[in-house]
C-alpha cells in the first residue's frame, strides 16, 4: 500500500462487490479496493487496520444494500447523508433504545453534505438512478415486514439498509479521514425472499457508479 494522503480507500464487503467497483474504476493508481469481510465488526476492524498504516484523504464504504419500499428501488444507487448503527442499543419493554438515548455514545457517523451533493450530482448527470439518505448498518438483515417498519420507523427517512457502513465509518472517523458510503440497491428491506434478489444488477449499477465517480474523486 503507498501511504499518500491523495489516495482514497474503498471497503467492500466481499470480493464480487471489490471486483465491480475495480471494473468501474479501470485500473486507477490513487484509490485501493479491498475487502473488509461482511458485517459491522469485520469492516471496522479490516478498515482500521488498513487506516493504522496507511493514509488517505477519503474512506467509501460500497457495495450492495436493501433499499426500503419508496425511498430506493432495486438497481438504484444511494449515497448516505448519515450513516446510522441501528441496532446499537437496548430492548426494553417499551420498545428498542439507542446508545444515542442510553448516553452511550453515538450511533451515527457524519458525512461531508457537499461531498455527498457532488457525487450524488455526478451519478445524477451520468443519467444513474440515484437518491440520498440515511443508511443503517446493521448485525442482522431485515427479515420481514414487520423488522422493516421498526426500523423505517426509528431512523427517519432511511433509504437503506447494509452491514458494513457503520464500522467502516466510525473506523475511519476514528483515524481522522472523512467517509462516505454509497449502495447499490440488490433488495428491497422486508420479508426475506432471496428469490427477489438482483445481485447481478446491482453489481452492474455499482460498476457504472464507479466509471463516474473516478473522474470525480
Ligand atoms: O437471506 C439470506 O439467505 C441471505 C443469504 C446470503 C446473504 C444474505 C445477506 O443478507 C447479504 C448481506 C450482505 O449484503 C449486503 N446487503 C444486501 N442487502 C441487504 C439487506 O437488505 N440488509 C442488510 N444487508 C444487505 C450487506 O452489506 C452484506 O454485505 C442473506
Amino acid at each position: 500500500m503507498v501511504s499518500d494522503k491523495n489516495r482514497i480507500l474503498i471497503m467492500t464487503a466481499v470480493s464480487a462487490e471489490k471486483d465491480a467497483v475495480l471494473r468501474g474504476l479501470h485500473a486507477n493508481q490513487t484509490i485501493d479496493v479491498l475487502v473488509a469481510g461482511v458485517g459491522p465488526v469485520a469492516a471496522a476492524a479490516n478498515t482500521a487496520k488498513v487506516l493504522a498504516t496507511s493514509k488517505y484523504r477519503l474512506v467509501i464504504s460500497t457495495g450492495i444494500g436493501g433499499g426500503f419500499s419508496g425511498r430506493a428501488e432495486v438497481g438504484t444507487l444511494v449515497v448516505a447523508d448519515e450513516i446510522v448503527a441501528a441496532d446499537l442499543g437496548v430492548e426494553t419493554l417499551e420498545g428498542f433504545s439507542s446508545f444515542d438515548e442510553l448516553g452511550f455514545g453515538s450511533t451515527k457517523v457524519q458525512v461531508d453534505l457537499s461531498l455527498v451533493n457532488r457525487v450524488t450530482g455526478a451519478l445524477h448527470e451520468a443519467k444513474l438512478p440515484v437518491s440520498t439518505g440515511p443508511i443503517i448498518t446493521v448485525s442482522t438483515a431485515t427479515g420481514t415486514a414487520v423488522s422493516a417498519a421498526e426500523r423505517s420507523g426509528r431512523v427517519p427517512g432511511v433509504a437503506a439498509e447494509a452491514m458494513e457502513g457503520y464500522g467502516v465509518a466510525l473506523a475511519a472517523h476514528i483515524h481522522g479521514v472523512p467517509a462516505l458510503e454509497i449502495r447499490a440497491i440488490s433488495n428491497q428491506v422486508g420479508p426475506r425472499d432471496k428469490n427477489a434478489w438482483r445481485i447481478k444488477e446491482a453489481l452492474d449499477v455499482l460498476e457504472k457508479a464507479f466509471s463516474v465517480l473516478e473522474e470525480l474523486l
